[in-house]
């Protein structure tokens, strides 16, 4: 057994005792995580405390000695080649009654890393279980009689969607590590198999006959990986079990360098989709199952439209989500291409994967559109317009209901939208041809539009000298009130005496909001003042505003 100290309240003894456990939750601050770049507390999501590794002190040299063996046997059974699996402290963790994680998955924080190492420590609690996504299959694992001295360990790759329950009692506490591993070089692991050779030397013999008739013109070899990988670990030496196998195989062969690794991207559908036609349903639906979050090839297998009502966890990783974007630009070309095609295997993948760009495209405005400031709203516009014309055209070549569902989306959402959004929508519906059905939705559309824009118009006009600016209330504290009212009122400057914290809270919220007012500080007298004056471009911004909804509502009318 070892002990655990804490910097700030000192021993820590296994099994934790209740008010030892309380003041650990005491003492932990709310755990934030990773959305793309940031890094965020939103307790919707996760709602846990930590304690940073910092803190947190061990018998390092004893716990090495513990976990060696126990880190090596992790190794094999995840699958990883030879060499050295270690783990870091990342944090503790603490569970109060009602906390849990979300479904997600880890951000890789180095290229060693490939996991994570979650040993929950015996304390007592109900609920609070772990359920970890792996390739389709999901195990929930549940920590019985949680009071006895013992570790439990949890050891499952980044890759892996996964979760924490929310606990109903007591305190789960956990040290969570992140998993790295160094490959050990390579070694002559596999027995060359000299078919292997010998099969890829005919495989490129021009003289050879057509091997199949899938690859007539054989200039490419292609593997499609077993595992999961992500963008960071996809590597030659990150690659784990069969995987690992066949490269190494490979450079038995000294052909290794002849292949490249990469993700599946749509400029590989020209070569996939002779192969996903000769391969079948359960193939195209593979290829894209990780891609969309559903792994469940069994339960699409029944379904032949792939229904998705069962509810799968969505990762927070805005990384991904990126690269699944980068799909859409393509997207409808390859939805013309199995259209071409007609092939039922290929039309079965195309739902999904539009379904999944068109609800990440989706977040991602409603993202955009809770942004305070109009000016990073308004760069955003261009972009929303190209996402949904493109959603747009690949509904086109699927069908006239996913044309419905982007208007019927558009129309609730409209007032959050820029005008040029559905402007642009309209304008490219004009040149498709629909069905009597989306006729309706269609003019509901141009209606809600056209009324939309015109008051958007009408709003921007702004009299000579009317200086009152509107601004959402969104902090109710008195300053902040003193600054709406005089926002809101036709007086053109003010002299606020305030303290520098005050200041500070006014200065930071004038710039947040993008408020066309100037707000500088006349170091004079005590407190100082801060001056604030409502600048001239309220007039020029509005006469933008209202030249550019005109022009919007021309087009509204025309389209
Ligand atoms: O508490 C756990 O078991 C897992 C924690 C977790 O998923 C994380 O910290 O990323
Ligand atoms: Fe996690």
């Amino acid at each position: 057994m070892f002990l655990i100290v804490l910097i700030t309240i000192g021993d820590l003894r296994l099994p934790i005792a209740m008010t030892r456990a309380k003041a650990l939750a005491r003492i932990a601050t709310s755990a934030p995580f990773g959305l793309g770049r940031a890094t965020v507390i939103d307790p919707s999501v996760r709602d846990v405390g930590e304690i940073k590794a910092s803190k947190v002190r061990f018998d390092r040299r004893a716990w090495n000695r513990e976990l060696k063996p126990v880190l090596e046997a992790m190794r094999v059974e995840l699958g990883l080649p030879d060499g050295r699996l270690s783990a870091r402290l990342d944090k503790l963790l603490v569970y109060g009654p009602g906390q849990f994680f979300k479904p997600h998955k880890d951000t890789e924080r180095s290229d060693e890393m490939i996991g994570t190492l979650v040993v929950v420590l015996p304390s007592r609690h109900k609920g609070g279980s772990l359920v970890i996504n792996h390739q389709g299959e999901t195990r929930r694992f549940v920590v019985r009689n949680p009071a006895d001295p013992l570790l439990r360990l949890f050891a499952f790759y980044a890759t892996c969607e996964h979760e924490v329950r929310p606990v109903s009692e007591g305190h789960r506490v956990v040290l969570s590590f992140e998993l790295r591993f160094k490959c050990a070089g390579k070694k002559g692991l596999v027995e060359v198999e000299p078919a292997l050779e010998k099969a890829l030397e005919s495989w490129f013999d021009p003289a050879r006959e057509p091997a199949c008739s899938y690859a007539p013109d054989a200039e490419k070899l292609v593997f499609l990986l077993d595992h999961d990988y992500s963008q960071r670990s996809l590597s030659w030496q990150r690659l784990k079990g069969v995987d690992h196998r066949r490269a190494e195989a490979l450079h038995e062969i000294e052909l290794l360098r002849s292949f490249s690794l990469t993700a599946v991207k749509p400029a590989h559908f020209k070569a996939l989709l002779p192969l996903g036609q000769h391969h079948g349903a359960d193939f195209c639906q593979t290829l894209f199952a990780h891609w969309s979050g559903v792994y469940r090839p069994k339960a699409l297998r029944k379904s032949a439209s792939g229904s998705r009502k069962n509810g799968y966890g969505r990762g927070f990783d805005r990384e991904s989500d990126r690269h699944r974007l980068d799909w859409l630009s393509s997207f409808a070309g390859f939805c013309r291409r199995v259209n071409a095609l007609n092939d039922d295997a290929w039309k079965a993948v195309v739902e999904p994967v539009f379904d999944t760009l068109y609800e990440i495209a989706i977040k991602d405005h409603a993202k955009h559109h809770a942004m305070v400031s109009t000016r990073s709203r308004r760069q955003n516009v261009a972009r929303e317009c190209t996402q949904i014309q493109s959603l747009l055209e690949a509904a086109q070549e699927i069908n006239g209901s996913k044309v419905n569902q982007i208007i019927v989306m558009l129309i609730q959402e409209l007032e959050h939208y820029a005008s040029e959004v559905p402007v642009v929508v309209l304008e490219h519906l004009t040149k498709y041809e629909a069905e009597g059905k989306l006729d309706k939705a269609r003019e509901s559309l141009v209606t809600t539009t056209r009324k939309l824009v015109k008051q958007r118009a009408v709003t921007a006009i702004r009299a000579k000298d009317d200086w009152r600016i509107d601004v959402p209330a969104s902090c109710k504290c008195a300053d902040c009130q003193m600054l709406i009212q005089f926002l809101q009122s036709r007086d053109r400057s003010i002299d606020l005496p305030l303290a520098k914290e005050r200041r500070q809270h006014l200065h930071g919220r004038i710039e947040r909001y993008e408020i066309p007012v100037s707000h500088s500080t006349r170091r004079e007298g005590r407190p100082f003042v801060l001056e604030l004056r409502k600048l001239h471009k309220l007039f020029v911004e509005a006469a933008q505003e209202h030249a550019r909804e005109n022009e919007l509502l021309e087009r509204a009318v025309l389209a």
